[in-house]
């Protein structure tokens, strides 16, 4: 291995097997989203709630290994982004692209430590690059200053927290020619600042005691992560999680990869974000721009489902394995993320060559 730490390579199959599981009434997604609904709406109903939330922990344990959906038919619904690229550039032609990427799991590796989540330098030269070409965006569950000091590029946008906490670019990109974006700060969450706080410390409290587990402050939302916990300590974490939240009505729980996140109950989530954001470019209203979101994880679902309900763009899932997803393409990981991109960059150059006169449009 050449990361600084070693990167998880086993755990993303389990997961997709247990979003794959086939139940009545739905897939194992629909089935785990009742199950938060329920956590986040109600406040829960004790044992039954909390056994639903080890349920879904459980379920992406690496111990479950037999996926029941078909890759190959999976892939024919998803084909691969790289394979499908003329395809969809020929889908954006005459459009302004817009870029909106995740961080983990799509620019960075997945790794046991999430304070050890580096993005390599090539795909830092490559963001620089894209920065330059199209409007870009990162939009993450992270708190937007760790995640900016893990990519430190001044010319890109940043969507912290699930989209809770907004800052435009502070060096200007040519691509950017609404100035005010450049001022870009929203916050529509900061009322629950001290609240989140204060969650987060009784959760550091509440699950110390139970060896692997790690508790993030991503500023307007907190990540329990379990992805070192012993699968037989998962249910006691669960009814950590669940006891302290039971105080807070006001927030909402919901599951990334080995994570529960705990996030303020309103309306916002990356997929109104990635709209908030592309009002502040000034293209919300009109039809030429063509919005391109790469993400790995359930949250990314939100943007996915915005750009398939918008009929605009499209959605590129990370992802090696069948899940259930609204994305229309998919990539198996950073690496080929890294790969799309690139070309992007190329394509830009030489449709430039060729149409000098597109810099007037873009
Ligand atoms: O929206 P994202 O950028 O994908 O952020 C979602 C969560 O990402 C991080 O956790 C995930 O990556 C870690 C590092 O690879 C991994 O250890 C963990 O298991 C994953 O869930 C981040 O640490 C969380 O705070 C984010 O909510």
């Amino acid at each position: 291995m050449t990361q600084m730490q070693n990167v998880v390579m086993s755990e993303t199959k389990s997961e997709v097997v247990a979003q794959n599981k086939p139940q009545q009434g739905g897939g194992y997604i629909s089935i785990s989203r009742n199950i938060l609904k329920n956590l986040e709406i109600n406040g829960g109903e004790g044992q039954r709630v909390v056994n639903g939330l080890i349920e879904s922990m459980r379920a992406s344990s690496p111990t479950h290994t037999s996926l029941s959906q078909d890759q190959t038919s999976w892939i024919l619904h998803h084909p691969s982004a790289l394979d499908m690229f003329d395809q969809i550039m020929e889908a954006s032609r005459g459009k302004q692209i817009v870029m909106f990427l995740d961080y983990d799991g799509t620019l960075s590796p997945i790794v046991e430590d999430p304070d050890r989540a580096y993005m390599s330098n090539s795909m830092r030269k490559t963001l620089r690059k894209l920065a330059r070409s199209f409007p870009t965006a990162i939009v993450t569950g992270r708190c937007k200053d760790k995640v900016y000091n893990f990519v430190r590029l001044e010319e890109l946008y940043y969507a912290g927290s699930h989209g809770l906490d907004i800052k435009g670019p502070s060096r200007s990109s040519k691509y950017i020619k609404n100035r005010k974006a450049e001022t870009l700060i929203f916050q529509p969450a900061s009322q629950f600042l001290p609240m989140i706080d204060e969650a987060y410390q009784k959760l550091v409290d509440e699950t110390k005691s139970i060896p692997g587990s790690l508790v993030e402050n991503n500023k307007f939302c907190v990540s329990v992560h379990f992805r070192c916990v012993d699968e037989k300590k998962w249910s006691e974490l669960a009814h950590q999680v669940k006891s302290v939240l039971k105080n807070y009505p006001k927030l909402r729980l919901t599951q990334g990869r080995k994570v529960l996140e705990i996030r303020p109950n309103i309306k916002w989530d990356k997929g109104t974000a990635l709209e908030f954001l592309l009002e502040s470019l000034g293209l919300a209203n009109c039809n030429d721009f063509f919005p391109i979101y790469i993400g790995d994880d359930q949250s990314d679902e939100d943007a996915f489902k915005k750009l398939r309900d918008r009929g605009q763009g499209c959605g590129i899932l990370v992802s090696k394995f069948p899940k259930k997803t609204s994305a229309s393409y998919s990539l198996q990981e950073p690496n080929e993320v890294m790969d799309f991109l690139q070309r992007l960059v190329e394509w830009k150059k030489v449709s430039m060559r060729a149409r000098p006169w597109m810099l007037m449009c873009t």
